[in-house]
């Protein structure tokens, strides 16, 4: 009977259940959505068992609408929305306090606190990250000082810390596999990227116990088996990790250095491989790891944009301007240009190469003349504009210049889009033939690791090219474009 790499890619508001086989072809796919929380305003949490039912039920599906035995699985790769932090008792695996999904800003007053002491430097140095509470540090050591007797219990050893991948993993094995991956620790702001080790002195300074934290691997080995009484009935190696970003990098062959994806959904995370040689960042981006294998770890520069997708979610779901996302391609392409009009979309502040968390959203350039289009256009053409703000930044501190960008997630479906952004860039944009670039990452790291695949260069003969974009713009025309598009982000940060 035909094996196949079972997939989990546990996002930020579905979870996913993804089967490939040995030609990296998608056999089939199921998808949850779970419940956001938002308890006070900034703040956003999920429910760790609510996750990890969606996840069970994401391969129930999987499994019974495709047909599929469990003994045809091969193996296991877990990829998951990144910095969300979980804290659970090692003795009854109940989670003390809710997810804190890495959008969420409680921890704010302690990131303000830990500037105020001009520490930022002193992380950057040690973890490629900046103070912000989209990491996972400061979001445990307010759990630590919020819950009653929290901090007693984890010094005493009853309470473990871990990312998505952690928690996961911890109930496939019924709480005996505690472990994370290099990626996925490059996030907590709690480990040495260059030392690869958790940092004592960072914990010491977050007061977070060392004996939380969980064991860090590879993003490619086996880490231990589905424990049977789950219900698998059997044991399935788990056998590949890494965060969601790092998995879509992977599953684009971004393989060598100075290769670089973006993915484009809620926001926009663009993703260079700087190989072996950490790159540290002068421009606001992360250096962050993009996987290790085989005892060999690769690093990456990384741009985030908080609003992309979303954007397009407002102009249909705020504004009612649209029925679909998909009808923003129809809107924009009505006209020729947005006539002047910028969208700046900075409703939670702007990140990289910003990092301004006051900034908020705003819209220049309207005249009795702007029409639905112009507005649809311009908000389509604020997220290309984001990311050659990112790309830039990129290239300036990697000193490599990209020359091609590789697009996946749900608005790289918008063929407007997509041309803007290489005319913007005035680089080549290719689409993979399969879009669930992060699901497949996470595929082939489990393969790789048990010899479903056999190297790396295998897994990047399977892919392949659907689309790519060239530039069709003048450059001239763009570097206008672009210089308004600058001085729209200029006032918007300037309205405070
Ligand atoms: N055709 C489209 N044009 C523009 N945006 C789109 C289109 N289709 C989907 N989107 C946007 O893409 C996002 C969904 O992409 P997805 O990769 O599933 O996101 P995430 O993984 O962050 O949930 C939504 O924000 C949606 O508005
Ligand atoms: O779940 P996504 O796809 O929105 O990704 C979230 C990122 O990992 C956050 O860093």
């Amino acid at each position: 009977m035909e094996k196949y790499v079972l997939s989990i890619d546990q996002g930020t508001t579905s979870s996913r259940a993804v089967l490939f086989n040995k030609q990296g072809e998608l056999i089939h796919s199921a998808q949850s959505e779970f419940k956001q929380f938002y308890p006070q305003s900034g703040w956003v949490e999920h429910n760790p068992s609510e996750i990890w039912g969606s996840v069970l039920s994401v391969i129930a599906a999987v499994l019974t609408e495709s047909g599929t035995k469990e003994t045809q699985i091969d193996s296991i790769g877990i990829t998951n929305q990144r910095e969300t932090t979980i804290v659970w008792n090692r003795h009854t695996g109940k989670p003390i306090y809710p997810a804190i999904v890495w959008q969420s800003r409680q921890t704010q007053p302690i990131v303000n606190e830990l500037k105020r002491q001009n520490l930022e430097q002193w992380f950057q140095d040690k973890t490629g990250l900046l103070l912000d509470p989209y990491f996972s540090g400061t979001k445990v050591k307010w759990i630590l000082d919020q819950v009653e007797g929290a901090r007693e219990q984890a010094e005493n050893g009853e309470l473990l810390f871990g990312t998505v991948d952690s928690w996961l993993i911890w109930n496939l094995t019924a709480g005996k596999v505690h472990v994370t991956d290099y990626t996925n620790a490059s996030r907590t702001l709690l480990y040495n990227i260059f030392e690869l080790q958790w940092d004592a002195e960072i914990c010491e300074m977050l007061q977070v116990p060392m004996a939380m934290l969980p064991e860090v691997k590879s993003s490619s080995e086996i880490y231990g088996k589905t424990d049977k009484s789950t219900f698998f009935g059997q044991e399935i190696p788990i056998a590949g990790i890494a965060g969601d970003q790092q998995a879509a990098l992977f599953g684009q062959n971004c393989t060598e250095k100075g290769m670089a994806k973006n993915t484009y959904g809620t926001g926009c995370f663009l993703l260079m491989n700087t190989g072996e040689k950490a790159v540290k960042s002068s421009n606001g981006l992360l250096t962050t790891i993009a996987w290790g294998i085989d005892g060999k770890v690769s690093y990456a520069l990384e741009g985030s944009v908080f609003v992309a997708g979303s954007a397009v979610q407002w102009l249909r779901d705020g504004l009612r301007m649209l029925k679909t996302a998909a009808d923003s391609e129809t809107y924009a392409k009505r006209v020729p240009s947005t006539d002047g009009v910028y969208v700046v979309p900075a409703f939670v502040g702007l990140g990289t190469p910003y990092w301004d968390s006051d900034a908020r959203g705003a819209i220049f350039g309207l005249t009795r003349g702007t029409e639905k289009e112009h507005f649809v256009r311009a908000t389509l053409e604020s997220l290309a504009y984001q990311t050659k703000d990112v790309l830039d930044c990129m290239e300036q501190d990697s000193g490599i210049e990209i020359d091609m960008l590789r697009a996946d997630g749900g608005a790289v479906s918008n063929d407007f889009l997509m041309q803007f952004q290489s005319d913007i860039l005035q680089k080549n944009v290719e689409l993979a033939r399969l879009n669930e670039t992060t699901a497949l990452g996470a595929a082939f790291l489990a393969g790789l690791a048990t010899g479903f695949w056999n190297s790396i260069e295998d897994v990047c003969n399977l892919s392949s090219v659907q689309k790519e974009y060239s530039p069709q713009m003048e450059k001239a025309t763009t570097d206008e474009l672009y210089g308004g598009w600058k001085k729209a982000v200029a006032a918007t940060r300037h309205f405070k």
